[in-house]
Formats: C-alpha cells, sequence, structure tokens
C-alpha cells in the first residue's frame, strides 16, 4: 500500500482525487489537508506521497516541506515556470531518494494533444491557442496553454522556423492575447465549461486544429494515479505525464 496525502483536499481537484486514491486498492488516504492545517500532520500521518492540488501562490512552500521531509509530491498545481522549476532542481539535490512530478494535466487527451502540437509545430507558419475554461480558474493562463506554447516554441527552434509573422498590433490592448514565447494564448473563462483547449496551425491554404475537451474532473484521476503509482520509484524532478506513458 502507498500512503497518500492530499493538499487542497476540500477544493474541486483535491475533493476528486482523495475519493480516487479512497477508490484505489494499493493506495491508502492518510491525510486529507486544505487551508489552515498544518503540514505536520503529513509526517504524522506517515505519508509517502502527497497530491498538491492548491493554488500557484502556495505551492512552493508545500514542495519545499515535502522535499525537507522525504515526502514524494504528485503536483497538479500550475504556475510553474523555468525559474520555479530550477529552484525545485536545487532543493531536490539536499533530498536524492525522493521524487517531484510536475504535470500541467494529468488527463491523457491533453497529454496527447500537447504532444501532437509539438510535433505538428514545424510544419506551420502560424499557430495560436486558445484555452477555455470554468469561471472559478484560479489563473490564466492555463499551465496546460502554458506548457503547449513552450513545447511547441522549442519545436520551431529546433526547426529553425523563426518568429511567427503574423500581426500583433491592437487598437485595445489584450485583443490578441498572451505572448508565450512568441505564441499567442488566449483565455476564455465561461460557466458551463470544465477544461478545453484548441490549437490552432494554419499555413498556405489550410488550418489544422487539435482539441481537448474535459468534461468532468474524473478525466485527470487516471493520470494522478499513475503519477502515485510510478513517483515512488522516480528520484529527482519530472516535468510532464508523458514521462510515465508508453508514447512511441
Ligand atoms: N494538472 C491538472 O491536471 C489540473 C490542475 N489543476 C490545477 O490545480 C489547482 C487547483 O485547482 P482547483 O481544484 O480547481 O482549485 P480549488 O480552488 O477548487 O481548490 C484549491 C484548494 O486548495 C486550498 N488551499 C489553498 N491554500 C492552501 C494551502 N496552503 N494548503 C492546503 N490547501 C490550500 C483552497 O482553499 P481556499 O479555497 O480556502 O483557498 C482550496 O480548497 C489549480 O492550480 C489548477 O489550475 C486543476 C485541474 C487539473
Ligand atoms: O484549473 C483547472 O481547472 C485546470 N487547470 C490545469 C491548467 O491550468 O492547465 C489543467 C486543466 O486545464 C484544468
Amino acid at each position: 500500500m502507498i500512503r497518500v496525502a492530499v493538499l487542497g483536499a476540500k477544493g474541486k481537484m483535491g475533493s476528486q482525487t482523495c475519493q480516487a486514491v479512497e477508490g484505489a486498492e494499493d493506495l491508502e488516504l492518510v491525510a486529507a489537508l486544505d487551508q489552515g492545517d498544518e503540514l505536520e500532520e503529513l509526517t504524522t500521518a506517515e505519508a509517502q506521497v502527497v497530491v498538491d492540488f492548491t493554488r500557484p501562490e502556495v505551492v512552493m512552500d508545500n514542495l519545499k516541506w515535502c522535499i525537507e521531509h522525504g515526502i514524494h509530491a504528485v503536483v497538479g498545481t500550475t504556475g510553474f515556470d523555468e525559474e520555479r522549476l530550477a529552484t525545485l532542481r536545487t532543493q531536490l539535490e539536499s533530498s536524492p531518494r525522493t521524487g517531484v512530478l510536475i504535470a500541467a494535466n494529468f488527463s491523457i487527451g491533453a497529454v496527447l494533444m500537447m504532444q501532437f502540437a509539438a510535433k505538428a509545430a514545424k510544419y506551420y507558419e502560424s499557430v495560436e491557442i486558445i484555452e477555455l475554461h470554468h469561471p472559478d480558474k484560479v489563473d490564466a493562463p492555463s499551465g496546460t496553454a502554458r506548457r503547449t506554447a513552450e513545447l511547441i516554441a522549442a519545436a520551431r527552434r529546433e526547426a529553425k522556423s523563426g518568429p511567427i509573422p503574423d500581426a500583433t498590433t491592437t487598437a485595445l490592448e489584450g485583443a490578441r492575447g498572451a505572448d508565450v514565447e512568441g505564441i499567442r494564448v488566449h483565455g476564455i473563462r465561461l460557466r458551463g465549461l470544465v477544461a478545453h483547449q484548441e490549437v490552432l496551425f494554419g499555413d498556405t491554404g489550410e488550418t489544422l486544429t487539435i482539441r481537448h475537451d474535459s468534461m468532468h474532473r474524473e478525466s485527470f484521476m487516471g493520470g494522478v494515479l499513475l503519477g502515485i503509482r510510478r513517483i515512488v520509484d522516480t528520484p529527482g524532478l519530472t516535468v510532464g505525464l508523458e514521462n510515465f506513458l508508453d508514447l512511441d
């Protein structure tokens, strides 16, 4: 049995994760913490893996504490940039047996969407990302959109594609979305939605649209459980659930 604790347990993702862990025969939910609870409860409960679905502004403190106490972490909380990842790598050097997985999206379809988008990137002059989410989302752009843009930008750099030549002139600030490594990202917040993303590619006389839809938060649970099972044997920092999937 793997002893699992959830941080952000009263939230939308945290509560879904508690249910999923309780329903898994090889996992035991030993702590469910939320705002105001003490992290010391994790050691009292002898948690081996912490799943973090809290908020971008608190996740780094949670991870510092977990790494210092040798507790593995599976992290769905967003807000990770290269600077934060570098900080985690440095912290993990002092706790070399501890594993941390950072996954912008735990749904298999979203992971595939990102992989397909990275593959398509070098064939198209134009690309833009539209992310669409429920109205209570804590951040913008979404972690998935940011990661997709980073993967596309890396693929374009490798292919020496050069900057996207499309017009960015605006009469109103924000009309062309946010710029993530040269890729335009547009965010929609709408009641009725859960988590959705379109990646639009364009070139002479054709477009390609790759779209993923999470209709329910259950869509993330297979990936979360896989992350828990794999992180106990994967020391160091792992970025992206694709590292635990056989995608070849
Ligand atoms: N990787 C993935 O596949 C997915 C990632 N996410 C990400 O997960 C994060 C959470 O999303 P969601 O569940 O919708 O958000 P919610 O706001 O529903 O849940 C966050 C929970 O964390 C609690 N919390 C805040 N600070 C702390 C703390 N210091 N310690 C413990 N708990 C704390 C909040 O309490 P309070 O409300 O009182 O502040 C709340 O209960 C976001 O960053 C989101 O983008 C979401 C879906 C999928
Ligand atoms: O807040 C959410 O809901 C989601 N957050 C993640 C993100 O920001 O990419 C994953 C998914 O899009 C749902």
